[in-house]
């Protein structure tokens, strides 16, 4: 059947968050994902009368805290660091808050400040049309099936680091493994694998926190560790994170590093070796968060949790790992990670994208492209680095907006 074809050009009927209480602002603004990075911009720009329209491809904000991720999850960080702008977190809330509180709080802030995203409205492709000026999104409604197409002035890409879950190509004999695999962003909790030995690929913090949980549930628990890696606790990330708005990174790191040392001594008798640079520096030179302990380390050392280097092959429900060690498993979860496909939809990724689909510019410059493309959350900084991404693009546009208009 001919999917139906409607243009739309900045129609303030078909902008949910106008918002005309202020001057009058005719520029229009499309923003793409409704997670924290696409409702804190659309908040902003509420705040300041820029319309502005939040397309999220499922039927809820906040989808990834929602519908993919694990039972368990507490944010890592203080929940200081992990307000959206405009909305601290609520005094009754632990300093760590749990998932079901976070989502509660992305709720209140949709309602508090008015953004009200079209909800099943998948963005399949934007293009930058030079003749007019500006964006065209196509975009398809997934509960009718109708697609049309939306000219903007402004594009934001909120569409996060995680979209599409990391499914390594590099294991060999996989396809031969007979047993559940399942990726950490479909994993609930632990009670389906009591009794059963799992095989966790991948020592992120979604891979600590997942073998942590099966080790509560009664699973055989292994987790595959092939890199170097920090660990903290959340109190030392804290501190961290604080002194970082005072001293230089590798001072933070000194600090940060021998609080770790004392609390958790070496590792790497069990597998687990510290890279030669601080966490804090290793996070902005690589993007890789630091392992946040909440018990992981403690079941490692008293063998509830084994550590096996990477993995060599596997052929059935047999795993061979690279020091030569071989182990049957019933079951495997992939947390090896996302990958952001903005670039998949962004046909001009260039004018902000690498081909990797992270921002071309380096931080703290990386929020704006050329021809009115901006990104927000795209630099591996979690949600603090939201708050400040959110407020440079809207802050940007605004001036835009207001020089355009004199
Ligand atoms: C398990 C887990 C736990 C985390 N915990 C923390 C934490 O404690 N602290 C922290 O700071 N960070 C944490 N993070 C990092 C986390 O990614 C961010 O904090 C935050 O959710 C990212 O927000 P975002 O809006 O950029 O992306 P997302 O939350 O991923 O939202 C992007 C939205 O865009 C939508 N979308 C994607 N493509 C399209 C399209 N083509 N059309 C329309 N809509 C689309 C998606 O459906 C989604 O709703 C965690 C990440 C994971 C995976
Ligand atoms: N409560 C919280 O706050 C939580 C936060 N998060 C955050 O969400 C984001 C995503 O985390 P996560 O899902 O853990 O993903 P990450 O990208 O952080 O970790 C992926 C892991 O998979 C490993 N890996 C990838 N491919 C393979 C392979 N073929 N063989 C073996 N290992 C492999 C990587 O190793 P290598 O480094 O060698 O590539 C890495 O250890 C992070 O920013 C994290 O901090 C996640 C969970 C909980
Ligand atoms: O949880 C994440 O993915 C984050 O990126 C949160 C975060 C931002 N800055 C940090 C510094 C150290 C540890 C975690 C984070």
């Amino acid at each position: 059947m001919a999917e139906e074809v409607i243009l739309i050009m900045e129609d303030e009927n078909n902008n949910n968050n106008s918002n005309s209480n202020h001057n009058n602002i005719s520029v229009s603004v499309v923003i793409v994902g409704a997670g924290p990075s696409g409702i804190a911009t659309s908040a902003l720009l509420n705040s300041l009368s820029v319309s502005n329209l939040v397309l999220e491809k499922e039927d809820c904000c906040g989808s990834l805290w929602k519908k993919r991720s694990y039972d368990r999850l507490n944010l890592h960080l203080a929940k200081s660091f992990c307000s959206l702008p405009m909305m601290s977190h609520p005094f009754r809330t632990s300093i760590f808050m749990s998932k079901d509180d976070f989502i509660r709080y992305l709720d209140e802030y949709v309602a508090r400040f008015n953004v009200n995203p079209r909800y099943c409205n998948d963005v399949e492709e934007a293009v930058y049309d030079e003749e007019e000026g500006k964006w065209r999104v196509t975009v398809k409604d997934t509960a009718s099936g109708t697609v049309y197409e939306i000219a903007s002035d402004f594009l934001v890409v909120a569409t996060g680091e995680n979209s599409q879950p990391f499914l390594p190509s590099d294991l060999p004999g996989m396809e031969t493994f007979p047993g559940k695999v399942v990726h950490s962003s479909d994993y609930k909790n632990g009670a389906v694998f009591k009794d059963e030995k799992v095989l966790v690929i991948g020592c992120g913090n979604s891979g600590m926190e997942i073998s942590n949980d099966l080790a509560d549930n009664g699973a055989h628990t292994s987790i595959v560790v092939r890199s170097q890696i920090h660990v903290l606790s959340k109190e030392m990330v804290g501190i961290g994170m604080l002194l970082s708005n005072y001293l230089p990174l590798k001072i933070v790191d000194k600090f940060v590093s021998l609080l770790a040392k004392l609390s958790y001594s070496d590792l790497s008798s069990y597998g687990i070796h510290r890279p030669v640079e601080g966490p804090f520096l290793f996070k902005a030179l690589t993007g890789k968060t630091p392992v946040i302990d909440r018990g992981t380390i403690k079941k490692i050392r008293s063998k509830k949790i084994q550590v096996f280097p990477d993995v060599v092959s596997i052929n059935q429900n047999t795993v061979e790992f690279k020091d030569g060690k071989r182990r049957c498993f019933d079951a495997i979860v992939l947390a090896t990670g996302y990958k952001s496909v903005a670039h998949k939809w962004l046909k001009d990724y260039k004018f902000l994208l690498t081909d990797d689909g992270k921002p071309k510019g380096k931080y703290p410059n990386h929020w704006k492209g050329e021809k009115g493309v901006y990104c927000v959350g795209l630099t591996g900084k979690g949600l603090p680095g939201i708050f400040k991404d959110s407020k440079a693009v809207t802050e940007d546009i605004y001036q835009l907006t207001l020089m355009a208009q004199k």
